[in-house]
């Protein structure tokens, strides 16, 4: 791969890297001008090109990369000797990957300028909007795959003001493009059907006709040879063969998919409030880890702590860290959790760990075809459906090409359905697969500590025995919140060391009660917040039961208490429209979606809502709710009663 930089000059040079070699960079995506408008190959090497018009973004992208840190940067102008055919082929089918490992993809949007629109419409509150959607970018067919390859597209007006990344527009890009939002939010493009793919691509243009196939080959995974002349029908035809030939293996796969933990573990970190390396990179340093990891007899790594204590937070940490580790191992992971009935079950875990090694290695796949090709989708469903599973993943463990060298589990005591069977399948697979290395993490369980118990090969990571690390993690997470909540909320210092001070001595070293708290805060006025500081509990059940009885002092008491008890007790997560018809029935309230949103905001410490869906915050939440005693299963007509007061 060939990458530019700043020359000592001031101008640019171009530098070869091998492809075990190639060093950070940024990657730029925009449309192209005319020809002669661009800088080419040939002007780069011969330092010229320096007038042109194209040049504007090649300096763009230049300084946008250092501001980030990154020496090097790739433009699909000047970074590809377009005079060599094979040069252009390979780039062609390298692209995707190139955009896939760029660290940074900057879209350069050269019709959309804030300045001229401010100077056109004074009033504009949006300034850039509409000539966002309306920009000549979205309908380009390279400038798809630009979209989805990289972990990271930051928007950029023409004047190189930021405008947002593929994330925070994700909702308005979905609006323009039809693309669905978790291919926005870097969900697997494996996961998506091939008539979606093609969907997306539909309308768009390419200044060459057969580009409108080539510009799809990394979007579907495939490589082919380029053949400019073939004409666009040609190199259609042989992109639908290339897709059908991969497509009957992908239904198997297809069939296996519940989940996929990838996007599973990028909404829990969302949702939680975002990964912080500072509070759980201790773990790296810990003699128990560092033992699991170096001694080759030790294969599974226990990490067993109380509610809250950032278990789930540290094994996202964990998946992170040793894929930087060794890039080239394999991680199969997944988060079980009660509160979704897709994550809280034994064949849910042994099909998302399944799901997530052939995808990373489809060669694999043999194992399933073996297995599913006379049966099909019905053999996931039926009865022996848990046997011929483990016995498929017996067999990818015993493989001996399997790349695999993580499996990890986290939350097993969240795993409510076959818990025994899941717990004994690691036990006993554990022998068999000495290349690959476990983790599981639980609460403090004596059930799970009874399964486990056996296990020779096994290390303990306590975090109850860390406490000093999970305290110093849980002031490091202290800190970052209340910068975040001082800066949102414009405390002035005494509010934000007060706040500072208040966590730091009441926090118990529980990273949840500190998040619940803080969530508390962000939704009380600035100037209330002192006033209602030490009226936070420093337990985790005072905290819970401070709030149960804020909530019954409230004028919206006896519905938050209807919608508390009625989620509390349900088998799955609620969504909104199903709860005004519960509640209801319950009290005859409004039936209106949005006041309910209004509502269960009042409910805040417990419930949270994501699309329409009403989760408990922690799972905690809900035990506080189930075991105290505050919901009475005997209530009338089948109602479950909360009691407030
Ligand atoms: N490293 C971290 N970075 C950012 N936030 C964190 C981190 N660790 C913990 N937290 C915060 O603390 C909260 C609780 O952490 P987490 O869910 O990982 O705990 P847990 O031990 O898995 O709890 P439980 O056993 O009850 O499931 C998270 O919602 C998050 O807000």
């Amino acid at each position: 791969m060939r990458l530019l930089r700043h020359s000592e000059t001031g101008y640019f040079s171009l530098t070869q890297f091998p492809d075990n070699a190639i060093p950070p960079y940024a990657i730029l995506s925009h449309t192209w001008g005319a020809d002669t408008e661009e800088v080419t190959f040939d002007d780069i090497t011969n330092g010229k090109g320096k007038d042109k018009p194209g040049c504007e973004k090649i300096y763009f992208c230049g300084e946008q990369a250092a501001r980030d840190k990154l020496d090097y940067f790739w433009i699909d102008t000047c970074c590809i000797n377009k005079s060599s055919d094979a040069e252009l082929s390979e780039s062609i089918n390298s692209m995707f990957r190139w955009y896939q490992c760029a660290k940074r993809c900057y879209v350069y949007l050269s019709d959309v300028s804030e300045v001229e629109q401010k100077r056109l419409d004074k009033e504009a509150k949006s300034t850039w909007e509409g000539a966002f959607q309306q920009s000549r970018w979205w309908t380009r067919g390279w400038t798809l795959q630009e979209l989805l390859a990289p972990t990271s597209v930051q928007f950029f007006s023409k004047e190189g003001k930021y405008l947002g990344d593929r994330q925070s527009l994700a909702e308005l890009i979905q609006k323009i493009t039809g693309i669905n939002i978790l291919a926005l939010q870097g969900s697997a493009l494996s996961n998506f059907e091939t008539s979606i793919k093609l969907k997306w691509a539909k309308n768009r243009q390419t200044t060459r006709e057969e580009d409108l196939s080539y510009s799809l080959l990394g979007i579907f995974g495939i490589s082919m040879p380029v053949i400019y002349g073939e004409g666009k029908q040609n190199a259609m035809r042989r992109l639908m063969r290339e897709i059908d030939q991969y497509e009957p293996d992908e239904i198997y796969v297809r069939n296996l998919y519940i989940t996929d933990p990838r996007d599973d573990k990028m909404r829990i970190e969302y949702v939680k409030g975002g990964l912080l390396e500072d509070s759980y990179r201790w773990v790296l340093q810990n003699s128990d880890f560092q033992r699991w990891q170096d001694d080759r007899q030790c294969q599974l790594l226990w990490i067993k702590g109380d509610p809250g204590k950032g278990k789930t937070m540290l094994l996202c940490g964990l998946v992170n860290e040793l894929k930087s580790m060794d890039k080239t191992a394999l991680i199969s992971y997944f988060f079980c959790q009660h509160t979704d009935a897709r994550l809280n079950n034994a064949m849910s875990v042994l099909q998302g760990l399944l799901y997530m090694i052939i995808r990373q290695q489809p060669s694999l796949v043999s194992h399933l075809r073996r297995i599913y090709q006379f049966t099909g989708q019905r053999h996931f469903n039926d009865v022996n459906a848990w046997f011929s599973l483990s016995e498929i993943f017996t067999d990818i463990l015993q493989d001996p090409t399997l790349e695999c060298r993580y499996v990890i589990i986290d939350a097993v005591n969240e795993c409510v359905v076959d818990l025994p069977k899941l717990l004994y399948f690691v036990v006993q697979k554990l022998p068999q697969s000495s290349q690959v290395k476990w983790i599981v993490s639980s609460r403090n369980l004596w059930y799970i500590e009874e399964w486990l118990e056996g296990v020779d090969t096994k290390v303990i990571l306590d975090l109850e025995r860390n406490a000093e690390s999970v305290s110093m993690a849980v002031s490091k997470f202290i800190q970052h919140r209340v910068l975040q909540l001082a800066c949102k909320k414009k405390y002035n210092n005494k509010t934000r060391d007060d706040v500072l001070d208040y966590l730091s001595t009441h926090a118990n070293d529980t990273f949840l009660w500190v998040a619940l708290v803080c969530k508390n805060l962000e939704s009380i006025p600035r100037w209330k917040t002192l006033q209602n500081l030490n009226a936070f509990p420093p337990d985790l059940i005072e905290f819970y039961e401070a709030n149960i009885a804020w909530i019954g002092m409230s004028d919206n008491a006896d519905l938050c208490r209807r919608i508390l008890s009625t989620v509390a007790i349900v088998y799955r997560p609620v969504r909104l429209e199903e709860l005004s018809s519960l509640v209801g029935t319950l009290g005859g309230m409004t039936d209106e979606v949005e006041s309910l949103r209004e509502i269960i905001g009042l409910c805040g410490s417990f419930l949270s809502i994501r699309g329409d869906t009403i989760y408990f915050v922690h799972q905690s939440a809900k035990d506080f709710l189930l075991m105290s005693g505050l919901t009475d299963p005997e209530g009338k007509g089948g109602e479950t009663a909360l009691i407030v007061n």
